[in-house]
């Protein structure tokens, strides 16, 4: 098996406020030119309010990072690891920046998703482009470093069995007859259709959830389960992925059910949508109607996560064979941020509405 060799690792990811003050211009970062009306960031900024203005992401990109640090050293694999985001400090820019003057000429990227789609997959390779302009043009002789994006592994064994586990631990906890639901963030319909390349027909983002909590359920050996969305965004005339999990859980009050676990399959850590949108949001609901409700954990701090990237690492640099649970196409390995394809995950364009 022949390996590439590479100069580090760039952990990409969203980011998040540290403070207060840094909650309105992050917000305006994240929704700058996607229709997004002002009455739903007053919302969602009480939201990161709640919380004293503090997203945990950041903190929780930092400790996995340590967690990958030490994987790779035990691993014998010499790759420095850096920290950039596409909506918040550090900024990719400014940590491609500092890559480039550490000598670092070719990286792979890390993003924290697990997903194709527009959000999940094609805004990070845009995130790779934007940051290689912005070190290019800043300086005329040096070149960007090179950016190979690892691929996406919503059907990687580490990352289903990790689900597995914190799913039969939320079983568990609860009391016989109690419903399994997956949760992942909706994205507009249009968006949704316009997942994967044209051929494929659309739907990556869904498909890819679905297949996901079909394997996380197979393997807790749960065999009815429902996938549901969260954290709608976006101005109310335009379609997005539901039913919503809050409208679900009401829903499953009227035919009965008692007990409720829920598993944030479409995220990798405890950000403010699992905190805020599951654990107040979804849990208040459980409660004023009764039942009895579980938030699955999410894989950020299991080691098997940062086992998982250290062997996607080694996909690159030692030839190793990708290990995936579906025959979905392994997707999102893309160079300096190109697409998968011609037109996969095409941004949709959005109403200034
Ligand atoms: C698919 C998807 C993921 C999963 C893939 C991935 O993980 O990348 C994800 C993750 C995240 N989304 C996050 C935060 C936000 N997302 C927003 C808005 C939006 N998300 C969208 C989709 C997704 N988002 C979309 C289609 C919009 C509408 C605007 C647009 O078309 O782009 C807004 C604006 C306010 C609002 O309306 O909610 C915020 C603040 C945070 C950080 C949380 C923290 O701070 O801890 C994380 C990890
Ligand atoms: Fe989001």
């Amino acid at each position: 098996m022949e390996g590439v060799s590479f100069d580090a690792l760039l952990w990409l990811s969203f980011g998040g406020p540290e403070g207060p003050a840094d909650v309105r211009p992050f917000l305006e970062n994240v929704t700058r030119g996607r229709g997004v009306p002002p009455e739903r960031l007053d919302e969602v900024e009480q939201h990161y309010q709640h919380f004293g203005g503090v997203s945990p992401i950041n903190r929780l990109n930092r400790e996995a990072i340590a967690a990958v640090e030490a994987e790779l050293a035990g691993q014998g694999v010499k790759l420095p690891v850096y920290f950039g985001n596409r909506n918040w400090h550090p900024m990719a820019e400014d940590t491609l920046g500092k890559m480039l003057a550490d000598g670092v000429q070719r990286a792979l990227v890390f993003p924290t998703s697990a997903y194709g789609g527009y959000s999940a997959c094609r805004q990070y390779d845009e995130d790779i482009e934007r940051a290689r302009a912005a070190v290019g043009a800043a300086s005329d002789e040096q070149q960007a470093p090179e950016l190979v994006k690892l691929r996406q592994f919503f059907d990687h064994p580490l990352f289903i069995d990790s689900f597995a586990d914190a799913t039969r631990q939320a079983l568990a906890s609860l009391p016989d007859g109690a419903r399994l639901v997956f949760t992942a963030h909706s994205v507009p319909v249009s968006a949704d259709k316009a997942a994967g390349p044209p051929s494929e027909g659309g739907g990556r983002y869904s498909k890819q959830v679905a297949e996901a909590s079909r394997l996380v359920a197979e393997a807790v050996g749960v065999a009815e389960y429902d996938v549901v969305w969260q954290s709608r965004s976006g101005p109310p005339q335009i379609p997005w992925l539901d039913p919503d999990i809050v409208d679900h859980i009401e829903a499953l009050h009227e035919q009965g059910v008692t007990a409720v676990a829920v598993c944030p399959i479409g995220f990798v850590s405890d950000h403010l949508e699992v905190i805020w949108d599951l654990d107040n949001e979804a849990a208040e609901k459980a409660g004023e109607l009764g039942m009895a409700f579980a938030r699955v954990a999410t894989p950020n701090s299991d080691p098997r996560f940062a086992q998982l990237v250290v062997e996607l690492v080694r996909e690159h640099t030692e030839g190793v064979t990708p290990r995936k649970l579906s025959d979905f196409t392994a997707a999102g390995c893309t160079v300096n941020g190109a697409p998968c394809a011609p037109l996969c995950c095409e941004p949709v364009k959005r109403p200034a509405r």
